[in-house]
């Protein structure tokens, strides 16, 4: 079931900036849906404007299948959003804290209670409690923030950059809890990252979209199939004929781009069998030692970046065309 449905959405600032154009995307129920983009794509204009905080110039946009703009209250009261800006108040407690959120959702008191104390074992919170949150760390804090957010059991949640700014085991945790989400509470989870890992490692589905227009939406498996792109990789059993192989490889007319990882040269190809032939021969005829060669897809980080790079056009995949604007 579509549970979001964006369609033809148009956004045009006072200033005149256009930064949502004609943009169509759809979210599934129960998914974990990531938004990407690079730096003013829009991502979060788009978010302010299906949490109703702003309005849309043009176009139509669902939540749960009600009209955004005729029925405000019915959509927040159905969603949740936590911000890029954490939203705590240090002077309250935790519990403080949850039960401010409870009263603005006009939740029955004996009902909050309960929830809230459902939540703060679900979030693993209890040995915070003790503490000043003024003390709590930035991850910490993120996920009192996002426990707030369940308070009032939305049926989506927005999470607009949950882990920028994190170290990397923050950021781990903070994953496990995205899915965690996922899974115990059913929420639909709508968010917008600059870490392609974690869309990677997160999402049902990835939305990449581009000067307002959503270049592809799919599968992080099937979007690795939206470039003609492959990698060859060639592990050497000594670094020291990397060099020469190099040079070789260099002068050939397939080979884009070769980069070094340890024992292995990374070679950036054309998905094209008769390549990694042709790379077994250079290395058979010039006798290079090596211990393996292997043809891999690229990466989302490689699929962002040749979709995002990539000059204006069509590309076609199944029976989807998408607009490269
Ligand atoms: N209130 C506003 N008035 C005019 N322009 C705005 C306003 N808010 C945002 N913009 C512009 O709209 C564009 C998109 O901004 P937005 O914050 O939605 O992008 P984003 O994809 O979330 O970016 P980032 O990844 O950097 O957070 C930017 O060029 C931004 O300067």
């Amino acid at each position: 079931m579509e549970v979001i449905k964006i369609e033809n959405l148009t956004k045009t600032y006072k200033t005149g900036n256009k930064v949502l154009n004609n943009l169509n995307l759809t979210v599934e129920s129960g998914d974990i849906f990531s938004l990407l983009g690079v730096n003013g794509a829009g991502k979060s204009t788009l978010i302010n404007i299906l949490t109703t905080f702003i309005n849309s110039t043009s176009g139509k946009a669902c939540i749960l299948g009600k009209d955004i703009k005729k029925e405000k209250n019915f959509v927040r009261r159905n969603i949740s959003c936590v911000a890029q800006q954490i939203s705590i108040d240090e002077h309250l407690s935790l519990r403080e804290n949850m039960l401010f959120q409870s009263r603005l959702y006009k939740i029955d008191s004996a009902e909050a209670k309960k929830r809230i104390q459902y939540l703060i074992e679900a979030f693993e919170l209890q040995q915070y409690e003790k503490y000043k949150i003024s003390a709590y760390s930035g991850g910490i804090k993120r996920r009192l923030d996002i426990a707030m957010s369940m308070v009032s059991s939305p049926k989506i949640l927005f999470l607009d950059e949950p882990t920028v700014g994190m170290d990397v085991e923050s950021r781990r945790n903070m994953w496990k809890l995205i899915n965690d989400i996922k899974q115990n509470f059913k929420t639909t989870i709508f968010l917008t990252t600059h870490y392609l890992e974690e869309a990677d490692m997160l999402s049902d589905q990835i939305c990449i979209i581009k000067n307002g227009r959503a270049l592809v939406q799919d599968t992080p498996d099937n979007l690795r199939y939206y470039t003609d792109k492959n990698i060859i990789k060639v592990t050497l059993k000594s670094p020291k004929e990397s060099y020469f192989i190099e040079e070789k490889l260099k002068n050939t007319d397939f080979i884009f781009n070769i980069r070094r990882e340890n024992n292995s040269l990374i070679l950036d190809t054309q998905n094209n069998e008769q390549n990694f032939y042709t790379v077994n021969k250079i290395l058979m005829e010039n006798r290079i030692n090596y211990s393996g060669i292997e043809v891999s897809k690229p990466s989302l980080e490689d699929v962002f970046i040749s979709l995002i790079n990539d000059k204006e056009g069509g590309i076609q995949c199944g029976n989807r065309e998408y607009i490269l604007a």
